[in-house]
């Protein structure tokens, strides 16, 4: 078993194969790209492409995976190969890409068809039907699983195994394996299909795919056709077509000129709103395997020579989205420490710098609530990832990149991870108290939230501009902040977006207390913050680098904050 590097991805799950798209960099840290012929290899006891840590490779993979950088050189010059340095890729970090929408197509597997067979012994030259019934197609299932937080690692395509056919002897087929996918809890799942553009009728693959058999040649139907049924055995050609080519035919909209129209998507149905941890749920049922001809024995017909094919695997596009990508999510300017935060509090081990923007994409830890351990920096790259299995006192927080004034019309990181505040239940602001050492002297003028104060330009595309320019170059004026400021800011920055989304249930990290005048700001933050926010409303002073015995006070406020939402 060999461990993927996180940058793997894998693109496509096939039966037993999973379709790797990607270098690999073997234990040299020399890369084995496709042109070693490794992309696709046999995935025993690998099914569904969740747990990508283990997979069974090609021989030749294994071969490879263990020689030296020399040795390797060796074999890409003697092979005519290519050889790249492997990228170092630093694991430990969050630099795994972050889905939270994404469609993929699935399809069960099928159902085998029963077997036509005899038995057959010395001196028993005309045996009894003994053919077996065919084993059913893996079905696709969903489950939530507490230690998935996006989507990022399923891939675009899975196709279900097929089940055996039956056997002599009525031996069932054996059953195609069920895909499993992994989802975080908080996924809602959609049927959607296809249409063209200024065509509200086609492209409906749903409708004009042959989902049901022809009744001709199902045995439980009035209408079955023995002939028919033999003919079509023999031969797959039904109507003159496979059924495979009628459905691509159908799934490609070949029969009609729309390659060159704009494919739009459409929801269907609602199929799953994964909530609870655990909670399973089929999507795509396989195919039932079809009856051996032992079934079909009659007093006037003891040697049926015809068995029941197999029903075909569903086969639906679907849409995940990630509801809820936290329960709580850490809101707060760039540089603030959110992500040192979530590092202290949770199993995560985000990349923590000292610049704006580090944190790019959203990054979901799980916190432990049960804890009262002490919360000793410790160095991230040595801990080890913890995987929960008690869900039942645990959290989920996410650290969401920095936003600073104006990231609603869509400066800084802009509008996008807005989108993923808006998908937690609770607010956590970060506010750096200690604010390049500026003394913090409030001058006692009154601050207002003040949402939507640019709405006035929204449809004048040069006012537009040139207020975005002030902002920007205002963000740039560090000294003019203020930790009241911020937190104002971040409120209308929420505010501007969405209404109501800042009257979640929050909580004020007063961060960096360890550094100068941070006292000095504490107070006058409490001061200020008093006259405009829910006197409820809990501000813990942190000090996310030190230990400090306050992660235990943010946990327990955490856990009653989580409550009141649920
Ligand atoms: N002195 C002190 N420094 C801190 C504290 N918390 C965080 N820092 C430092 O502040 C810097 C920024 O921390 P990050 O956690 O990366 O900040 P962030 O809010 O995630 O920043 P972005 O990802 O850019 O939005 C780092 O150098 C941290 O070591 C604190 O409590 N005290
Ligand atoms: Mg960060």
């Amino acid at each position: 078993m060999i461990n993927i590097t996180r940058s793997t991805t894998i693109t496509s799950v096939i039966g037993r194969k999973l379709i790797l798209n990607n270098v690999y960099s073997n234990s040299s840290g020399y890369c084995i790209n496709g042109y070693f012929g490794v992309r696709n290899y046999s995935t025993d006891g690998q099914k569904g492409g969740n747990s990508q840590s283990k997979f069974e490779p090609s021989d030749y993979f294994k071969s490879l995976y263990d020689l030296s950088g020399e040795q390797l050189k060796a074999h890409a010059e003697s092979t005519g190969a290519k050889l790249e340095q492997g990228k170092q890729k630093d694991t430990n970090y969050s630099n795994m890409s972050f889905v939270d929408k994404l469609r993929i197509k699935a399809k069960a597997g099928d159902g085998g068809s029963g077997s036509v067979h005899f038995f057959r012994a010395k001196y028993i030259p005309e045996g009894p039907p003994d053919g077996g019934n065919g084993g059913d197609g893996a079905s696709v299932i969903v489950r939530a699983n507490m230690n998935d937080n996006n989507l990022s690692h399923l891939s675009r395509n899975y196709v279900g195994e097929n089940g055996e056919k039956g056997k002599g002897g009525k031996k069932t087929g054996k059953k195609g394996e069920d895909i499993i996918l992994s989802v975080p809890p908080g996924t809602i799942i959609k049927e959607v299909e296809f249409y063209y553009e200024g065509d509200e009728e086609l492209g409906d693959d749903a409708s004009t795919r042959p989902t049901t058999i022809d009744p001709r040649l199902d045995n439980t139907s009035d209408q079955f056709d023995a002939d028919y049924y033999l003919k079509s055995l023999n031969s797959p050609f039904i109507d003159g077509k496979t059924d495979q080519q009628l459905f691509s035919e159908a799934a490609m909209g070949m029969s009609d000129d729309n390659s060159k129209k704009k494919k739009l998507w459409r929801e269907v149905q609602v199929l799953a709103d994964m909530n609870e941890p655990g909670q399973e749920l089929v999507l795509l049922q396989g195919g039932k395997g079809g009856k051996g001809n032992f079934n079909f024995a009659t007093g006037s017909n003891r040697s049926p020579n015809y068995a029941q094919s197999g029903t075909p695997g569903e086969q639906k596009y679907l849409e995940f989205e990630l509801k809820i990508i936290a329960d709580i999510g850490l809101v707060g300017y760039p540089n603030a420490g959110k992500s040192t935060l979530l590092s202290r509090v949770s199993n995560a081990i985000p990349k923590i710098r000292n610049y704006p923007f580090t944190t790019l994409r959203p990054y979901v830890g799980v916190v432990d609530l049960n804890t009262e351990a002490e919360h000793k920096p410790v160095k991230l790259s040595k801990r080890p990832r913890k995987v929960v299995e008690d869900h039942l006192n645990t959290t989920t927080l996410a650290d969401l990149p920095g936003i600073l004034e104006g990231a609603h019309l869509n400066i800084g990181l802009g509008l996008d991870f807005l989108r993923h505040i808006e998908r937690t239940k609770v607010l956590c602001f970060v506010i750096d108290m200690s604010n390049e050492g500026v003394p913090a002297i409030w001058d006692g003028k009154k601050l207002r939230v003040r949402p939507n104060r640019y709405a006035k330009y929204r449809d004048d595309e040069s006012s537009l501009k040139r207020v975005t320019e002030t902002i920007r170059n205002r963000s740039r004026e560090i000294e003019k902040r203020t930790p009241w400021n911020d937190y104002i800011t971040l409120v209308e920055e929420l505010e501007s977006y969405s209404e109501g989304l800042s009257d979640k249930p929050s909580v004020i990290i007063a961060n960096k207390m360890d550094q100068p005048y941070a006292q000095d700001h504490l107070e006058e933050f409490k001061k200020l913050l008093s006259h405009i926010i829910k006197p409820s409303t809990v501000i813990l002073p942190i000090s996310s680098t030190e230990s400090d015995q306050s992660f235990t006070e943010l946990k327990k406020a955490f856990k009653q904050l989580v409550k009141s939402v649920n």
